[in-house]
């Protein structure tokens, strides 16, 4: 089939900035890039400048020109999200309009959830019988497909629309559970209109049929994360593929997303990099988030990082926005969820500092009302995390959005001050929080400093909280002296407080005391 050129697609990453939609999906090869590692990660879409004037039309979703029930799903699920915010103003009528649309700003500030409202709106205004080809949503983990298909449900219950959920939307991920035949099966009896998945889950399927993804019919395809998605292609990709297209054509701007003059809009976040400073502090959550460093010492002593400040004498947050009741949802539109996680070999050395582990569950105990998030590094293993933690008495779940006690109950809670007799804390690692949004977090603890650009890593985690102007805390727990082996097996050391001042310094950011470690 030859591809429209009405065909149009969108990808949105979480770091600091972007969010990208371009066209041409016939060029797609989908390649497999899970797991990949790219020597040149030095990629950077950050300071593309805006081409798209400051918005000065409709400030409300109507206005926007989004579908009427899609409005009334967003007013009953969200009652929160009551206008949208600048970036919105601006993409929401170009994705609507079919343009390519470059889009990056700030952590937090509602692209990939306004990316969803467009999509949809696109989708179920279509006519019904005319109909409109299918659109791919790809995002780098399963916990943010989940989370954009938990959106999509919560809105849909509310929408009086006729279409079934199944048919609106379903994720595409590759878990052992479900073998590959009977995954592209399922996609053959009830294509949905959006398809949601990872790299892998799709890749995967594209090489046992090719046929079962409708690649070259595609109306929308959104990238999210797609600065993540980029740094991880393998440098030796052959032939321009997905997402060796991004690499080069998108990142070097040759020509492939402007496939009419003018043709791709490049909306928010033209940032100056000597404003970098001030963008950080807004990217951050503003004054309303404090960053704590907690240094563990050769001998296990536990301290806050010379030179933080005083902290800020505590005022408790407020909030009008209610706590959203979890809609009913018919058994049939219900998220089937994979298998529980692998039973863990407890008697393996611990990769972890037990004075580190030991800080992060004080902190926690003494801090945190309701819900907090750890994050470790990527390779790390969660559950033998969560079981240490556990072993400390505190009530410490594996992230994973599919399961009411570890994430999905946190998705819709906005009731920001309200403190739970057991708080919860999700532990996760930074390649599966990238783009997760649990609004009720206070604090978010970070493992060790991430070697792997660990600026852009420490931005990404501490987005998580201070999201729309709320507080919250980073607490960083750092090991003075690290023992590491290098490459060539030889015993080495390193002082991770002193790589994390760096980055600190280099987002502008001063550390505030953690009070109860004074
Ligand atoms: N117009 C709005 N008004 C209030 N809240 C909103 C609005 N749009 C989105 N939100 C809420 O803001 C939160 C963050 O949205 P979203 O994840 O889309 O942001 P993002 O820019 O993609 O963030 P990140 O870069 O961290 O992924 C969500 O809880 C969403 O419900």
């Amino acid at each position: 089939m030859k591809p429209s050129l009405q065909s149009t697609s969108v990808a949105c990453t979480k770091s600091r900035l972007s969010c990208a939609l371009w066209a041409r999906p016939s060029r797609w090869q989908i390649r497999s890039i899970h797991g990949a590692h790219s020597e040149n990660r030095s990629l950077d879409i950050s300071f593309l400048p805006s081409s798209f004037p400051p918005h000065a039309g409709p400030t409300s979703f109507e206005g926007l020109g989004l579908f009427r029930p899609v409005i009334a799903g967003l007013r009953n699920a969200f009652p929160s999200v009551a206008t949208p915010t600048d970036t919105q103003k601006r993409f929401i009528p170009a994705v609507l309009s079919g343009n390519d649309v470059m889009l990056k700003d700030r952590t937090g500030s509602g692209k990939s959830f306004g990316l969803l409202l467009a999509l949809l709106s696109k989708h179920l205004s279509a006519d019904k019988f005319a109909g409109i080809r299918p659109s791919l949503v790809i995002v780098p983990h399963r916990d943010l497909a989940y989370q954009f298909l938990h959106w999509i449900q919560h809105m849909h219950v509310h929408m009086g629309h006729s279409t079934s959920l199944s048919s609106i939307a379903q994720v595409v991920i590759r878990n052992a559970d479900t073998p590959l035949d009977v995954e592209i099966n399922t996609l053959r009896d009830s294509q949905p209109q959006i398809l949601i998945g990872t790299p892998q889950a799709f890749w995967d399927i594209v090489q046992e049929d090719e046929s079962a993804l409708p690649l070259r019919a595609l109306s929308t395809v959104i990238v999210d994360e797609v600065d993540y998605l980029i740094e991880s292609v393998p440098e030796n990709i052959e032939n321009a593929t997905f997402p060796g297209h991004l690499r080069k054509h998108l990142v070097t701007e040759s020509g492939w997303l402007t496939r009419k003059p003018g043709g791709l809009l490049k909306i928010g976040g033209s940032i100056e990099p000597k404003r970098i400073q001030d963008e950080v502090k807004y990217t951050l959550g503003g004054t309303s988030v404090q960053h704590c460093v907690v240094v563990i010492s050769k001998n296990g002593d536990i301290t806050n990082i010379e030179d933080a400040l005083e902290p800020p004498a505590s005022t408790p947050e407020t909030s009008d926005e209610p706590e959203i009741a979890t809609p009913s949802v018919a058994p049939s539109e219900q998220v089937k969820v994979p298998a529980p996680t692998p039973v863990l070999d407890s008697k393996s050395p611990s990769p972890f500092n037990p004075n580190s582990l030991e800080a992060i569950a004080a902190a926690f105990a003494l801090d945190v009302p309701s819900v907090a998030l750890l994050v470790l590094p990527s390779s790390s293993p969660v559950h033998r995390a969560v079981y240490e933690l556990q072993m400390m008495g505190i009530n410490a779940h594996g992230l994973d959005v599919l399961r009411e006690e570890q994430g999905r109950a946190y998705l819709m809670r906005r009731d920001f001050n309200a403190a739970t007799s057991n708080p919860t804390l999700l532990v996760s690692t930074l390649a599966s929080t990238r783009g997760l949004d649990l609004p009720v977090l206070s604090h978010v603890f970070i493992y060790g400093v991430f070697e792997d650009q660990p600026v852009d890593s420490y931005l990404h985690i501490a987005g998580r909280v201070g999201r729309f102007g709320r507080g919250g805390k980073v607490i960083s727990v750092v090991e003075r002296v690290r023992a590491f082996k290098t490459d060539k097996g030889k015993l080495a050391s390193k002082n991770d407080m002193v790589t994390l001042q760096r980055v600190l310094k280099k987002i502008g950011v001063v550390a505030t005391k953690f009070e109860h470690f004074n």
